[in-house]
This record gives structure tokens, C-alpha cells and sequence, in this order.
């Protein structure tokens, strides 16, 4: 073998590149690293390649500037014996490469991802659209969650626009101590969800969440007893709890709790599950329960009931009044019907709302710790559920030309010891108590309108958004005070009083006078708006216009 040295210090090695052969020259005091790169370099390959050099008889070179020579005739051939060893750049570069390359992967993956929760989500609705109904009820839940969250902040059982004084009083240990009823306006069912009731086939009413301690006896002052009496009473001033204590004191004072041999801690119980089964609606709610139970009071003594009246029917009376609207949705029944809710599939769309606050009542009274009736014989369990459940139902408004056609042709020759001319009178009493607002003192009986129109607001509200009919009454855009209850007043009101009063006159001074006088308010206002408007619209007339 020649050397392959110079005069100038360098030497130079051959090598056999897929037959061509190279020659490498290198500085007789190169490095071995240096050595390795130029010869990846003359063959192509990478640096961090490692690599071995053969001879021509097979054998191992190693590589290092103190190699054997060569020459042109027996070339070096480069055998590569592994995966490239990284320098500390190239090791960065490369982590960053493959950081980099698996951005992109997952960028891709992200987007493939998109796509299939795309393609996922549009085969959902397509399956909500094919199940009809379904996708409405979705939203339905949605607003009703929109709903609630807005009632939670705006506490809607409450007094609308009016700031009534106490003329009335509750002895102070009768209900605020804690070891009576308690507050309950917030309750969780202060909902306006008709879908959540129509999900609920087998409606389980709520069942009073403490129970009724031993309490001292409820202390209503005398003042408060005399008031409860009479149509003036201002059912705005009571909380909750007072509200129970007032109705409690009435089931005693009529002397139910002997008659139907009620457990009076029953009795608690059961007005504890009256009110929590009444949703917070701005009108549909417990207040108003007790607005209608307090005037039934009011003409059981008015009127004096007691003498024309089995103690039993004053029992399906009040016990009527009390559970007339339980569990009402804010949606009245021609939502349900229009709506398609499950009420109204459910009850065929008969009377679906009265319907179910019926079976509510009942289911009230089929638990043993809330049913005052347990006291009772079995038949006249039956004549109370018979008498309570058509007195319900007589509640429906559409009813309203029936029962009062029935009940003026009784009139003719109305006779007190006849069942069938009892029976339509007693309708005839739950009706009138039920829309008896009007009956109240103007101050009383305005916040009730004010309610009474957010409830309508809200349901034709809905009605739009749904695409389902609604009813001008119930418009917003239309709606005022006077056009909500004058024709209420004059149409149905006070023919409604005036019937009733023929056989108790005493009711003329006392219901229909102030029916009458409401009337009269709501005219006159109308009159002063139509004027206002009318200026007002005068007023915007352009300048010019006036001089022609
Ligand atoms: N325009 C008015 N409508 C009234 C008023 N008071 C009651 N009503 C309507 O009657 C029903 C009564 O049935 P309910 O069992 O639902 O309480 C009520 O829904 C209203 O539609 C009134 O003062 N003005
Ligand atoms: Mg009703
Ligand atoms: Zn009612």
C-alpha cells in the first residue's frame, strides 16, 4: 500500500462510491470527527450517520486520520451501521420538526373531529325534527330555564306596582317565631314550565318539606279574625306563613275540623302541601288561593251559608277554593290545547288545566300525613271528592254561558232543598270567588290586574315564538288596563253578581256596588287615555299641517 501523504502535510484516502471512486483528502492533523464528515460528505450521506470503512479484502477500517492508505484501485466502500447519532442542534431542530409535525397532525385531527360532531349534531336534529313535537318541547325547557332564571331574580309572587299599608294586624307570635309555618315564596317549584308538568304523566304533588312541629296555638288578632270576614281584607300584606295561619283559622272557625274529624297537625300538613303545590306564577299562585279560599269565607259569612248549607258543603267549599288553580302553569287552556302539552293530550283537551288541578288535590288527599279527610266514612269521602272534583271543574271559564244559563233558569223558582239547584249555586259561589278581584278595594284589587296581565303577557309571548295562535286579550301590544276589564266587568262580572245576589241581596252593597263603581273607574280612564293619545297625536302634527 502507497502513502497517501504530501509535502504539504495532508493525506488522502479512496473510496468506492456505488463504483465511483472518490478521492478524500484530509489535513494530516484532522480530527476523526472532522474525518468522518468529509467522508459522509464526498458520499452524500448524513454526518450523524454512523459508518464503517471496508477494505478490499472485506476487512474493517477503522476511521481516523491514522488510517491505512489506499489507492485508486482498492477504494475504501462505506457500509452504514446505524441510525444517525444527533448533534444537540440537530436534535433540537428535529424535536421542534416533529413538535411541529404533530401540530399539524392534531390541527388535522381537530378539524376531522369538527367535522364529525358536524355530521353528528346535524343527525341529532335531523332525529329531534323527525320526532316532531319533541325539538319544541327542547326549546320549550330552554326558555322555561331562561324563565326561572329571570323569576329568580324578579321574585314574582309578590305585590305588583303597589305599596299597600298594613291596616291589619297578626298578634306577633302567631306565625313569625318559626315554630309556625315558614315563609316559603321562593319555593323551587316557582316555575312557569307547563312542559315540566305534561313530562310528569304521574304527577307526584310536593309534600311539605319540614314537618309541623308541635306548635304553640296560632294567635290572629282580633282585628285579623274580624277582618278575614270581609271582602276589604287586603291579601296583600301576609306572607306565606300568615296566609296559612288565616286558612287554618278558617277550617277551625267553620267548625271542619270537628265535622270531618280532622287531626288539626293534618291540617297544617295539608295547607303546607296546598301552597307547595302552587308554582310561582305572577297570578296563578298561592296568593291567589288564598285570595279565592278568603272571599268563599267572606260569603259563607255574608252571606250566612252555614244555615242553608250541610256542614259537608261548606267543607267542599273551602276545601274547592284551596285547590281550585294547584299546580297551574302560567299557560292557560288554550295553550295546553294548541300546544299539544301532555295536559291536554291527557285530558283530551277538556278542561285539561281544571282537570289536573283536581287529581292534584286528590293525590294531596291520598297521602295519609296531608289527607284531612282520613277522618271521614267512605261514603262521604266519595260525596266530598264528588262535590270538590265538579266544583273544579265548573272553574273553566268556558263553562262560564253554561252555568250561568243553568243557574238563572233555578232562579225562576229556585228551590234550597233541591240538589241539582244547590249543586250550579255552589258552582255559582266558587266562580264568583275565583274572579273576585274586582270585588276589592281599587288598591287591592289593581296589583291583581297587573299580574294577572304579566301572566297573559308571557304566555302570548310564547305563543308568537311557537307560531301558535294568541289571543288578542292577552296581546301586549294591544292590551291596556281599561280594555282588559271593562268588558270583563260588564259582561261577566257583574251578571255574574247580580245573579248570585237575587237570591242573597245582601251581596249588591257589598260586591256589586263595587263591581259597579270598578266599572265606572276603568271607563273613565279610558276616556282620559283616549284623550291623552289623541293630544298626543295632535301634538306631533307638523306646524305647516296646522296652518292649512
Ligand atoms: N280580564 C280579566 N280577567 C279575569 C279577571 N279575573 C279573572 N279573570 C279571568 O278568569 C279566569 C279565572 O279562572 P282561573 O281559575 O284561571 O283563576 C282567569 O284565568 C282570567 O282569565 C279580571 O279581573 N280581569
Ligand atoms: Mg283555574
Ligand atoms: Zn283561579
Amino acid at each position: 500500500m502507497g502513502s497517501g501523504g504530501s509535502a504539504l502535510g495532508t493525506r488522502s484516502i479512496y473510496l468506492d462510491l456505488d463504483g465511483r471512486v472518490q478521492q478524500v483528502v484530509f489535513g494530516s492533523r484532522c480530527s476523526t470527527a472532522h474525518l468522518n464528515d468529509l467522508v459522509c460528505d464526498s458520499a452524500g450521506i448524513n454526518r450523524c450517520t454512523p459508518i464503517s470503512l471496508i477494505d478490499s479484502n472485506g476487512a474493517t477500517v477503522s476511521l481516523d486520520p491514522g488510517m491505512p492508505y489506499n489507492t485508486h484501485s482498492t477504494p475504501y466502500k462505506i457500509i452504514q451501521v446505524g441510525t444517525p447519532q444527533l448533534s444537540q442542534r440537530d436534535t433540537i431542530l428535529r424535536d421542534c420538526l416533529s413538535q411541529m409535525a404533530e401540530q399539524i397532525a392534531s390541527a388535522f385531527r381537530i378539524q376531522e373531529q369538527r367535522t364529525e360532531f358536524s355530521s353528528r349534531i346535524a343527525m341529532l336534529e335531523k332525529r329531534l325534527d323527525a320526532e316532531g313535537l319533541k325539538l319544541v318541547e327542547i326549546d320549550k325547557c330552554k326558555n322555561d330555564i331562561r324563565a326561572l332564571k329571570d323569576k329568580m331574580m324578579n321574585c314574582p309572587d309578590r305585590k305588583c306596582n303597589s305599596n299597600l299599608t298594613r291596616s291589619l294586624s297578626v298578634h306577633s307570635n302567631d306565625t313569625r317565631g318559626g315554630a309556625h309555618y315558614s315563609a316559603n315564596r321562593n319555593s323551587p317549584r316557582s316555575m312557569s314550565n307547563p312542559t315540566l308538568t305534561m313530562a310528569c304523566l304521574d304527577y307526584k304533588p310536593r309534600t311539605p318539606r319540614r314537618d309541623v312541629p308541635a306548635y304553640p296555638k296560632y294567635m290572629l288578632s282580633q282585628e285579623t279574625i274580624h277582618a278575614l270576614k270581609q271582602p276589604t281584607f287586603d291579601v296583600w300584606q301576609w306572607e306565606h306563613n300568615e296566609m296559612l295561619s288565616c286558612l287554618e283559622h278558617m277550617f277551625h272557625d267553620l267548625g271542619l275540623v270537628s265535622e270531618f274529624n280532622i287531626n288539626p297537625i293534618t291540617l297544617k300538613r295539608w295547607l303546607l302541601a296546598v301552597q307547595e303545590n302552587y308554582r310561582n306564577n305572577p297570578f296563578h299562585n298561592f296568593r291567589h288561593c288564598f285570595c279565592v279560599t278568603q272571599m268563599m269565607y267572606g260569603v259563607i259569612h255574608h252571606c250566612n251559608l252555614q244555615e242553608i248549607f250541610t256542614a259537608m258543603d261548606l267543607g267542599i267549599l273551602m276545601i274547592a277554593a284551596a285547590c281550585h288553580d294547584l299546580d297551574h302553569p302560567g299557560y292557560n287552556n288554550a295553550y295546553q290545547v294548541n300546544a299539544r302539552t301532555e295536559l291536554a293530550v291527557r285530558y283530551n283537551d277538556v278542561s285539561p288545566l281544571e282537570n289536573h288541578h283536581a287529581a292534584v288535590a286528590f293525590h294531596i288527599l291520598s297521602t295519609p300525613e296531608t289527607n284531612i279527610l282520613s277522618g271521614v266514612t267512605h261514603h262521604a269521602f266519595t260525596h266530598i271528592r264528588q262535590g270538590v272534583i265538579e266544583l273544579i271543574l265548573s272553574t273553566d271559564m268556558a263553562r262560564h254561558g253554561e252555568i250561568l244559563a243553568s243557574f238563572r233558569e233555578y232562579l225562576k223558582d229556585f228551590d234550597f232543598g233541591n240538589p241539582e239547584h244547590m249543586k250550579v249555586l255552589k258552582m255559582m259561589l266558587i266562580k264568583c270567588c275565583d274572579i273576585s278581584n274586582e270585588v276589592r278595594p281599587m288598591e287591592v284589587s289593581e296589583p291583581w290586574l297587573d299580574c294577572l296581565l304579566e301572566e297573559y303577557f308571557m304566555q302570548s309571548d310564547r305563543e308568537k315564538q311557537e307560531g301558535l295562535p294568541f289571543a288578542a286579550f292577552m296581546d301586549r301590544d294591544t292590551v291596556t288596563k281599561p280594555s282588559a276589564q271593562i268588558g270583563f266587568l260588564s259582561f261577566v262580572l257583574i251578571p255574574l253578581f247580580e245573579a248570585v245576589s237575587q237570591l242573597f241581596p245582601q251581596m249588591e252593597e257589598t260586591m256589586v256596588h263595587p263591581l259597579r263603581e270598578s266599572r265606572d273607574h276603568y271607563q273613565e280612564l279610558s276616556v282620559l287615555q283616549e284623550t291623552l293619545s289623541k293630544k298626543k297625536s295632535a301634538d306631533k302634527v307638523p306646524e305647516g299641517d296646522d296652518a292649512k
